[in-house]
């Protein structure tokens, strides 16, 4: 059809008064007769667009001798030929695809879902792109930050340090972008590649609760390439994934349930990550080498790729657990930490004291694990499990809140040093089992716990143990079970089977403080390159020290700071006197350029030139309770040791680990004291005879709060 010739047919009266009489123009300068000719013709009402439109047209003819008709065919021409286009680009796109395109769609319930979002956010194509989505990009604890960025914090008075400001922080922290719905195309390894993110609302009838149907958005993202094979695709996909576990190398991920309304679609929604940590390093675990050695290897033999079959043809169901029990701060959860880094595992860290957990979502936890990963059950005791028997009510719950739980645990542990002491007439017995005042006083707490917040379900102990190893649950899992009491345990708990292996923990020994001493002192070992995917067990024990000698007796100098005879200090910088063995080989390969707390250096200062830190004044918590030591008053850390040979810290070490009393302190108390001189290990040395009198004190008066002046 001729475009023009419709326009002309159409509007005889406008082409006839705007091309050539302008005087005929009305007011606003459009020709007589113009409106009334359009509107019926148009369809609508005349308005200002079309007033527009009219003046325009009349510009157009009037001013610039051009006839609008030619103008609008060109630009229906226009019109018609894209429309045209479009539709054949698609039907050939269509065929295209059909015929000549792979393509592959993942659903956001996988875990490839991330690999790719993450992939995508990454290159700098798709950033570029014109259509994105923006997210908020947290950083986790342990992610690297510019340093130089937070310096902005004021100068201390005497210029040394200073106060690390973190308010822009967040400001400054760029958002992520990802492509956003719709489609979108990219190149990689030299092919084309489209990508088509969709979102469409599903029903999902196992929601709600309030009688309102519930929608949920379910996310796809379709890849597509030429050629009649998707194998590009699925390259890519492994390279997106191998991306993102690049960054998961050398980092233990810990996950936790997740909230109790995801926890329903089971499998990957079942589990949250909470974090994303550096692998604990096994040598940093100060542990008996043969506890160590017997762990690690039977763990390894377990995680065998050849034991499925091993345990297929005897009938053995493949699980294996453990249970770690020791005082609190020994490392129960250290080593559970460090054996799931040294095996590359996720862990799994389930709390039994969750109110919101019940029997059923701890079998659904349970049976969507991934196939090798490691399940902590932490504070086993403390949760509260009972026996079908002995359970007045299957719905009584442990606790209203985690808080409580703490208090309760602390409670039970004080409470029983109080029994230790109470008369035997004050004791219960209940069905053989010995009561408590202290246990029908909790009982009774709970039970008004209860009272006050409804009722709320508890995992009982059936419950559990049809969750770690009933008939559905789930095998191949290593599943470590820590508490601080194990005689509290019921005994079905523990049989073998359910825990193949008990690794005991006890208070420091001397030789744990020796090593705890020299770990905190020891160069920073800087070494980030991936680990290897196996090892041997001598790469995750501790490197060996010379004996020690028994508490109390000196030390000998394990290295040569000797005197000459003619009474004169040797030189320790006369490397040949140092024996190799005497201390860690992780002493000797300083690596890093980078300033560590201690500069361990070849030319060093004797122990005559240890510094005293100069005493400060510290602000003394007084509390009613007996043990305060006036000695000398303490100071955070404030002439960092700079030159320490590693001779001399071995030494320093032992002189240390001879003033601890064996089995009193844990390892987390005395990292505690440790950690408050984390660069002065000489003021560490001089000062804990006085922190180990005061605590001593402060243990025996049984209190909690801190009243030393040397903490
Ligand atoms: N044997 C150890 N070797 C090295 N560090 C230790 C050891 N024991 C405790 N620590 C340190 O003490 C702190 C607490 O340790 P951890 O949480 O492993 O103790 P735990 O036995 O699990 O305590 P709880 O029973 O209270 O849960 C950690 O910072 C850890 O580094």
């Amino acid at each position: 059809m001729d475009f023009s010739n419709f326009i002309r047919g159409a509007l005889p009266t406008l082409v006839a008064n705007s091309s050539h009489d302008a005087d005929s123009a009305t007011e606003s300068g459009l020709p007589d007769g113009l409106f009334d000719t359009l509107s019926p013709l148009l369809g609508f009402q005349f308005n200002p667009l079309m007033k527009l439109f009219m003046v325009l047209y009349n510009l157009t003819g009037n001013r610039l001798g051009i006839d609008p008709t030619y103008i609008l065919t060109v630009v229906g021409l226009f019109w018609a030929a894209n429309k045209v286009w479009l539709q054949l680009y698609m039907g050939f796109f269509a065929l295209a695809r059909r015929y000549f395109m792979a393509d592959v769609e993942v659903s956001n319930s996988d875990d490839i879902y991330f690999h790719m979002m993450k992939w995508l956010a990454s290159q700098p194509k798709m950033v570029d792109s014109r259509s994105l989505t923006a997210e908020t990009a947290s950083k986790g604890a342990w992610e690297e930050e510019d340093e130089s960025e937070l310096m902005t914090g004021r100068v201390l008075a005497d210029g040394s340090d200073v106060f690390l400001n973190f308010s822009t922080q967040e400001a400054k922290a760029p958002p992520r972008f990802t492509p956003a719905l719709g489609v979108h195309s990219f190149w990689f390894r030299g092919r084309y590649f489209k990508l088509n993110r969709k979102q469409e609302a599903l029903f999902d009838p196992s929601a709600g609760g309030n009688g309102m149907p519930q929608f949920k958005d379910k996310e796809t993202l379709v890849f597509s390439c030429f050629g009649r094979s998707p194998e590009p695709i699925k390259q890519l996909l492994q390279h997106a994934k191998e991306q993102y576990y690049l960054d998961h190398q050398a980092k233990t991920i810990v996950r936790r349930p997740a909230a109790q309304g995801m926890r329903r679609y089971g499998h990957r929604h079942s589990w949250q990550q909470v974090a994303n940590r550096p692998v604990r390093p096994m040598q940093t675990v100060v542990l008996d080498d043969e506890q160590k050695i017997r762990i690690l290897s039977d763990m390894n033999e377990y995680l065998h790729p050849a034991t499925p079959r091993w345990y297929a043809n005897r009938g053995i169901p493949l699980r294996r657990g453990y249970l770690f029990h020791g005082p609190p701060g020994t490392g129960k959860t250290s080593l559970s930490f460090a054996l799931a880094g040294v095996f590359g595992l996720d862990i799994y860290v389930i709390s039994l004291l969750d109110p919101t957990l019940t029997e059923e979502d701890l079998l659904g936890l349970f049976t969507s694990l991934p196939r090798r990963c490691v399940v902590l059950l932490e504070d086993i005791d403390t949760a509260g499990l009972k026996r079908a028997e002995d359970d007045d009510s299957s719905s009584s719950s442990s606790s209203s809140s985690s808080d409580d739980d703490k208090k309760n645990k602390e409670q039970h542990q004080e409470d029983d040093n109080k029994d230790k002491k109470t008369p035997k007439k004050a004791r219960h017995h209940k069905g053989g089992r010995d009561w408590k005042v202290s246990d029908l006083a909790r009982e009774l707490k709970r039970a008004g716990g209860n009272g006050d917040s409804g009722e709320k379900k508890t995992i009982s102990l059936s419950g559990l143990l049809n969750a770690i190893d009933g008939v559905a649950s789930h095998e191949g899992r290593v599943l470590i079970m820590t508490t601080n009491k194990p005689e509290a345990l019921d005994e079905a708990l523990i049989r073998p089977g359910r825990v193949d292996l008990q690794v005991s923990f006890t208070n420091a020994t001397q030789r744990q403080a020796r090593e705890l001493f020299v770990r905190m002192y020891e160069p920073e070992n800087t070494n980030t390159s991936t680990p290897p995917s196996t090892f041997s067990l001598s790469d995750h024990l501790s490197s060996p020290l010379p004996p020690l000698t028994p508490f109390s007796e000196p030390p000998p100098t394990p290295f040569s700071i000797s005197s000459s005879k003619d009474g004169n200090m040797t030189d320790v910088s006369d490397t040949t006197r140092v024996e190799p063995d005497d201390y860690n080989d992780n002493l000797t390969h300083n690596n890093s350029n980078e300033t560590t707390p201690l500069q361990l250096s070849k030319t060093t200062t004797t122990p005559s030139t240890t510094k005293k830190s100069p005493p400060t004044p510290l602000n003394l918590t007084t509390t009613t309770t007996t043990t305060t030591h006036h000695h000398q008053p303490t100071s955070p850390d404030p002439t960092p040791d700079t030159t320490l040979h590693p001779a001399e810290l071995m030494h320093i070490a032992a002189q240390f680990a001879a003033k601890i009393p064996p089995g009193q302190f844990s390892p987390a108390e005395l990292q505690g004291f440790l950690l408050k001189r984390k660069k002065t290990p000489r003021r560490a040395l001089e000062e804990v005879e006085v922190w180990v009198a005061g605590m001593v004190a402060q243990k025996a008066g049984r209190t909690r709060v801190l009243s030393l002046a040397v903490q």
